[in-house]
Protein backbone atom coordinates (compact mmCIF):
# COMPACT_ATOMS: atom_id res chain seq x y z
CA UNK A 1 0.00 0.00 0.00
CA UNK A 2 1.04 3.12 -0.84
CA UNK A 3 0.24 6.20 1.37
CA UNK A 4 0.88 9.31 0.39
CA UNK A 5 1.56 12.17 3.44
CA UNK A 6 0.26 11.81 6.72
CA UNK A 7 -2.60 9.86 7.25
CA UNK A 8 -4.32 11.24 9.83
CA UNK A 9 -4.14 14.15 7.52
CA UNK A 10 -5.89 12.42 5.02
CA UNK A 11 -8.86 11.67 7.15
CA UNK A 12 -10.10 14.54 8.04
CA UNK A 13 -8.80 16.44 5.09
CA UNK A 14 -11.85 17.44 2.82
CA UNK A 15 -9.56 19.39 0.24
CA UNK A 16 -10.73 18.08 -3.28
CA UNK A 17 -7.75 17.22 -4.70
CA UNK A 18 -7.31 14.50 -1.89
CA UNK A 19 -10.58 13.61 -1.64
CA UNK A 20 -10.58 12.93 -5.52
CA UNK A 21 -7.95 10.65 -5.45
CA UNK A 22 -8.65 7.10 -5.16
CA UNK A 23 -9.54 5.96 -1.36
CA UNK A 24 -6.97 5.76 0.95
CA UNK A 25 -6.30 2.08 2.42
CA UNK A 26 -5.07 1.70 5.72
CA UNK A 27 -4.51 -1.56 7.03
CA UNK A 28 -4.61 -2.48 11.24
CA UNK A 29 -1.10 -2.28 11.78
CA UNK A 30 -1.23 1.41 9.98
CA UNK A 31 -4.70 1.98 11.96
CA UNK A 32 -3.10 1.14 15.32
CA UNK A 33 -0.31 3.66 14.92
CA UNK A 34 -2.75 6.45 14.82
CA UNK A 35 -4.30 5.27 18.34
CA UNK A 36 -3.67 6.12 21.70
CA UNK A 37 -5.57 6.07 24.95
CA UNK A 38 -4.86 10.09 24.98
CA UNK A 39 -7.01 11.09 21.53
CA UNK A 40 -9.25 8.24 21.92
CA UNK A 41 -10.64 8.80 25.20
CA UNK A 42 -11.63 12.23 24.84
CA UNK A 43 -12.80 11.64 20.95
CA UNK A 44 -15.02 8.43 22.32
CA UNK A 45 -16.71 11.17 25.25
CA UNK A 46 -17.06 14.24 22.69
CA UNK A 47 -19.45 11.81 20.19
CA UNK A 48 -21.68 10.78 22.89
CA UNK A 49 -21.69 14.22 24.01
CA UNK A 50 -22.73 14.71 20.62
CA UNK A 51 -25.25 12.41 20.82
CA UNK A 52 -27.13 14.23 23.38
CA UNK A 53 -26.74 17.31 21.73
CA UNK A 54 -28.43 16.19 18.65
CA UNK A 55 -25.20 16.39 17.02
CA UNK A 56 -25.09 12.45 16.07
CA UNK A 57 -27.12 10.80 13.63
CA UNK A 58 -27.51 6.70 14.69
CA UNK A 59 -29.55 4.58 13.70
CA UNK A 60 -30.37 1.18 15.27
CA UNK A 61 -27.35 -1.08 13.75
CA UNK A 62 -28.78 -3.55 11.33
CA UNK A 63 -28.30 -7.63 12.61
CA UNK A 64 -27.77 -10.26 9.96
CA UNK A 65 -27.28 -13.63 11.30
CA UNK A 66 -26.07 -16.70 10.15
CA UNK A 67 -26.71 -19.56 11.82
CA UNK A 68 -25.00 -22.42 10.24
CA UNK A 69 -22.05 -20.54 11.16
CA UNK A 70 -22.79 -19.02 14.51
CA UNK A 71 -22.08 -15.66 12.99
CA UNK A 72 -23.41 -12.12 12.95
CA UNK A 73 -22.85 -9.29 10.63
CA UNK A 74 -23.48 -5.57 11.89
CA UNK A 75 -23.86 -2.94 9.37
CA UNK A 76 -23.40 0.54 11.51
CA UNK A 77 -23.63 3.79 9.64
CA UNK A 78 -22.98 7.30 11.32
CA UNK A 79 -22.52 11.00 10.96
CA UNK A 80 -21.26 13.23 13.35
CA UNK A 81 -21.85 16.81 12.71
CA UNK A 82 -18.41 18.72 13.48
CA UNK A 83 -17.79 21.33 16.10
CA UNK A 84 -14.24 22.59 15.09
CA UNK A 85 -13.23 23.81 12.29
CA UNK A 86 -10.30 21.34 9.98
CA UNK A 87 -7.08 22.74 8.71
CA UNK A 88 -8.46 23.68 5.21
CA UNK A 89 -11.74 26.09 6.95
CA UNK A 90 -14.42 23.66 6.32
CA UNK A 91 -15.98 21.63 9.95
CA UNK A 92 -15.48 18.59 10.79
CA UNK A 93 -18.17 16.08 9.86
CA UNK A 94 -17.73 12.96 9.65
CA UNK A 95 -19.86 10.29 7.89
CA UNK A 96 -18.65 6.67 8.46
CA UNK A 97 -20.29 3.14 8.22
CA UNK A 98 -18.74 0.50 9.79
CA UNK A 99 -19.25 -3.32 9.18
CA UNK A 100 -17.97 -5.76 11.98
CA UNK A 101 -18.54 -9.56 11.55
CA UNK A 102 -18.92 -11.99 14.48
CA UNK A 103 -17.51 -15.64 13.91
CA UNK A 104 -17.31 -17.34 17.34
CA UNK A 105 -15.22 -20.39 15.78
CA UNK A 106 -12.77 -18.27 14.28
CA UNK A 107 -10.39 -18.92 16.85
CA UNK A 108 -10.22 -22.48 15.34
CA UNK A 109 -8.14 -20.63 13.10
CA UNK A 110 -6.04 -18.10 14.75
CA UNK A 111 -8.57 -15.18 13.65
CA UNK A 112 -9.93 -12.94 15.88
CA UNK A 113 -13.92 -13.68 16.34
CA UNK A 114 -14.90 -9.94 15.76
CA UNK A 115 -13.38 -8.21 12.51
CA UNK A 116 -14.28 -5.28 11.41
CA UNK A 117 -13.98 -2.66 8.16
CA UNK A 118 -14.78 1.42 8.38
CA UNK A 119 -15.64 3.33 4.92
CA UNK A 120 -15.12 6.86 5.42
CA UNK A 121 -16.76 9.41 3.35
CA UNK A 122 -16.01 13.17 2.13
CA UNK A 123 -19.49 13.73 4.48
CA UNK A 124 -19.85 16.95 1.52
CA UNK A 125 -20.26 14.82 -1.29
CA UNK A 126 -20.08 11.18 -0.52
CA UNK A 127 -17.10 9.93 -2.43
CA UNK A 128 -15.81 7.52 -0.37
CA UNK A 129 -12.41 8.55 1.34
CA UNK A 130 -10.56 5.35 3.53
CA UNK A 131 -10.77 1.94 3.21
CA UNK A 132 -10.10 0.95 6.93
CA UNK A 133 -9.53 -2.60 8.72
CA UNK A 134 -11.47 -2.07 11.63
CA UNK A 135 -10.62 -4.85 14.05
CA UNK A 136 -8.38 -2.66 15.65
CA UNK A 137 -10.14 0.82 16.45
CA UNK A 138 -13.47 -1.47 17.32
CA UNK A 139 -11.56 -2.98 20.11
CA UNK A 140 -10.10 0.18 21.35
CA UNK A 141 -13.25 2.17 20.56
CA UNK A 142 -15.44 -0.61 22.90
CA UNK A 143 -12.98 -0.16 25.64
CA UNK A 144 -12.53 3.74 25.50
CA UNK A 145 -16.29 3.78 25.69
CA UNK A 146 -16.25 1.65 29.26
CA UNK A 147 -13.48 4.05 30.22
CA UNK A 148 -15.59 6.92 29.40
CA UNK A 149 -18.95 5.33 31.11
CA UNK A 150 -16.56 4.34 34.41
CA UNK A 151 -15.19 8.04 34.55
CA UNK A 152 -18.80 9.86 34.80
CA UNK A 153 -20.95 6.88 36.43
CA UNK A 154 -18.32 5.71 38.76
CA UNK A 155 -17.97 8.09 41.87
CA UNK A 156 -14.96 6.13 42.76
CA UNK A 157 -13.55 5.84 39.73
CA UNK A 158 -11.07 8.65 40.48
CA UNK A 159 -9.82 6.81 43.61
CA UNK A 160 -6.26 5.17 43.66
CA UNK A 161 -5.79 1.31 44.60
CA UNK A 162 -8.70 0.16 42.32
CA UNK A 163 -9.23 -3.50 41.68
CA UNK A 164 -9.99 -4.65 38.22
CA UNK A 165 -11.61 -8.19 37.46
CA UNK A 166 -12.00 -8.92 34.08
CA UNK A 167 -14.01 -12.33 33.28
CA UNK A 168 -12.96 -13.41 29.95
CA UNK A 169 -9.57 -13.75 28.11
CA UNK A 170 -10.26 -12.59 24.57
CA UNK A 171 -9.66 -9.62 22.57
CA UNK A 172 -11.82 -7.59 24.64
CA UNK A 173 -10.44 -8.85 27.91
CA UNK A 174 -7.15 -8.07 27.05
CA UNK A 175 -7.99 -4.61 25.35
CA UNK A 176 -9.93 -3.94 28.71
CA UNK A 177 -6.57 -4.51 31.33
CA UNK A 178 -4.78 -2.07 28.96
CA UNK A 179 -7.54 0.66 28.86
CA UNK A 180 -8.27 0.52 32.85
CA UNK A 181 -4.27 0.30 33.58
CA UNK A 182 -4.15 3.55 31.34
CA UNK A 183 -6.74 5.35 32.04
CA UNK A 184 -7.26 4.90 36.15
CA UNK A 185 -5.23 4.63 39.44
CA UNK A 186 -5.50 0.91 39.54
CA UNK A 187 -3.33 -1.18 41.56
CA UNK A 188 -4.68 -4.90 40.30
CA UNK A 189 -5.78 -6.79 37.70
CA UNK A 190 -7.58 -10.04 38.09
CA UNK A 191 -8.51 -12.35 35.24
CA UNK A 192 -11.04 -15.22 35.25
CA UNK A 193 -11.75 -17.29 31.90
CA UNK A 194 -14.23 -20.38 31.59
CA UNK A 195 -11.11 -22.25 30.55
CA UNK A 196 -8.36 -21.30 33.33
CA UNK A 197 -5.21 -21.65 30.91
CA UNK A 198 -6.44 -18.91 28.97
CA UNK A 199 -6.53 -16.43 32.07
CA UNK A 200 -3.23 -17.91 32.62
CA UNK A 201 -2.10 -17.19 29.13
CA UNK A 202 -3.43 -13.79 28.96
CA UNK A 203 -2.05 -12.61 32.14
CA UNK A 204 1.67 -13.74 30.63
CA UNK A 205 0.72 -11.84 27.96
CA UNK A 206 0.25 -8.61 29.49
CA UNK A 207 3.06 -9.08 32.22
CA UNK A 208 5.13 -9.39 29.34
CA UNK A 209 4.10 -6.22 27.85
CA UNK A 210 4.40 -4.41 30.81
CA UNK A 211 1.42 -4.11 33.17
CA UNK A 212 2.17 -4.84 36.67
CA UNK A 213 -0.05 -6.66 39.36
CA UNK A 214 -2.09 -9.20 36.63
CA UNK A 215 -3.18 -12.12 38.41
CA UNK A 216 -4.74 -15.37 36.99
CA UNK A 217 -7.95 -16.74 38.91
CA UNK A 218 -9.39 -20.33 38.37
CA UNK A 219 -12.87 -19.16 40.40
CA UNK A 220 -14.53 -16.34 39.64
CA UNK A 221 -16.02 -15.71 42.49
CA UNK A 222 -12.14 -15.28 44.09
CA UNK A 223 -11.69 -12.53 41.07
CA UNK A 224 -14.72 -10.24 41.83
CA UNK A 225 -15.26 -10.45 45.36
CA UNK A 226 -12.46 -7.49 46.12
CA UNK A 227 -13.09 -5.77 42.62
CA UNK A 228 -14.12 -1.94 42.15
CA UNK A 229 -14.52 -2.33 38.42
CA UNK A 230 -16.09 -5.71 36.81
CA UNK A 231 -15.65 -6.29 33.11
CA UNK A 232 -17.95 -9.47 31.66
CA UNK A 233 -16.03 -10.19 28.13
CA UNK A 234 -17.01 -13.34 27.31
CA UNK A 235 -19.77 -15.13 24.22
CA UNK A 236 -20.93 -17.05 27.29
CA UNK A 237 -25.02 -16.98 26.65
CA UNK A 238 -25.64 -17.47 31.10
CA UNK A 239 -24.14 -15.10 33.50
CA UNK A 240 -20.79 -15.32 34.22
CA UNK A 241 -20.96 -13.03 37.71
CA UNK A 242 -23.45 -14.18 40.46
CA UNK A 243 -24.70 -10.56 42.38
CA UNK A 244 -24.08 -12.19 46.00
CA UNK A 245 -20.09 -12.44 44.66
CA UNK A 246 -19.87 -9.23 44.58
CA UNK A 247 -18.50 -8.03 48.08
CA UNK A 248 -18.48 -4.15 47.41
CA UNK A 249 -21.42 -2.52 46.90
CA UNK A 250 -20.31 0.61 44.96
CA UNK A 251 -18.90 -1.60 41.89
CA UNK A 252 -19.21 -0.85 38.30
CA UNK A 253 -20.11 -3.58 35.80
CA UNK A 254 -19.60 -3.06 32.18
CA UNK A 255 -21.23 -5.73 30.60
CA UNK A 256 -20.21 -6.48 27.10
CA UNK A 257 -22.63 -7.61 24.42
CA UNK A 258 -23.18 -11.11 23.90
CA UNK A 259 -23.75 -11.10 20.06
N1 LIG B 1 -13.73 -7.49 19.83
C1 LIG B 1 -14.49 -6.38 19.79
O1 LIG B 1 -14.09 -5.35 19.20
C2 LIG B 1 -15.82 -6.31 20.47
C3 LIG B 1 -16.38 -7.39 21.14
N2 LIG B 1 -17.59 -7.26 21.77
C4 LIG B 1 -18.20 -8.37 22.49
O2 LIG B 1 -17.32 -8.76 23.56
C5 LIG B 1 -17.46 -10.16 23.82
C6 LIG B 1 -16.07 -10.80 23.75
O3 LIG B 1 -15.54 -10.55 22.45
P1 LIG B 1 -14.00 -10.78 22.11
O4 LIG B 1 -13.18 -10.58 23.32
O5 LIG B 1 -13.71 -10.01 20.88
O6 LIG B 1 -14.05 -12.33 21.74
P2 LIG B 1 -12.88 -13.43 21.85
O7 LIG B 1 -13.30 -14.54 20.98
O8 LIG B 1 -11.57 -12.79 21.64
O9 LIG B 1 -12.98 -13.90 23.37
C7 LIG B 1 -14.12 -14.56 23.80
C8 LIG B 1 -13.98 -14.93 25.26
O10 LIG B 1 -15.18 -15.61 25.68
C9 LIG B 1 -14.83 -16.88 26.21
N3 LIG B 1 -15.93 -17.79 25.97
C10 LIG B 1 -16.31 -18.32 24.79
N4 LIG B 1 -17.38 -19.12 24.97
C11 LIG B 1 -17.67 -19.07 26.30
C12 LIG B 1 -18.67 -19.69 27.10
N5 LIG B 1 -19.59 -20.49 26.56
N6 LIG B 1 -18.67 -19.44 28.44
C13 LIG B 1 -17.75 -18.59 28.98
N7 LIG B 1 -16.79 -17.99 28.27
C14 LIG B 1 -16.76 -18.23 26.93
C15 LIG B 1 -13.55 -17.25 25.51
O11 LIG B 1 -12.84 -18.23 26.23
P3 LIG B 1 -11.99 -19.36 25.44
O12 LIG B 1 -11.28 -18.64 24.33
O13 LIG B 1 -11.10 -19.91 26.47
O14 LIG B 1 -13.02 -20.33 24.95
C16 LIG B 1 -12.84 -15.90 25.52
O15 LIG B 1 -12.29 -15.65 26.80
C17 LIG B 1 -18.43 -10.71 22.75
O16 LIG B 1 -19.70 -10.77 23.31
C18 LIG B 1 -18.37 -9.65 21.65
O17 LIG B 1 -19.56 -9.60 20.90
C19 LIG B 1 -18.25 -6.06 21.79
C20 LIG B 1 -17.73 -4.95 21.14
C21 LIG B 1 -16.49 -5.02 20.41
O1 LIG C 1 -20.20 -1.91 18.39
C1 LIG C 1 -19.35 -2.66 17.88
O2 LIG C 1 -18.42 -2.22 17.19
C2 LIG C 1 -19.45 -4.11 18.14
N1 LIG C 1 -20.40 -4.65 18.82
C3 LIG C 1 -20.28 -6.06 18.94
C4 LIG C 1 -19.05 -6.40 18.21
C5 LIG C 1 -18.52 -5.10 17.68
Amino acid sequence: TVIKGNPAAIISSKNIAVTQAPPLFLSDDQVLGLLDWETLVPAIESVIAGVDRGQVIQPARLVMRIPDKDAVVLSMPGYVKGTNTSQDGSPDDSLAVKIVTSFTRNKDIGLPSILATVLLYNPDNGKLKVVMEGTEITKWRTAAASVVATKHIFPRSKESGLIVAIMGSGAQASIHAKAFDANFNVKQINIWNHRYPGAQDLVNKLSSEGLKSVKAFEHGQDAVKEADIIVTATYSSVPVVKYEWIVKRDVILMLLEQE
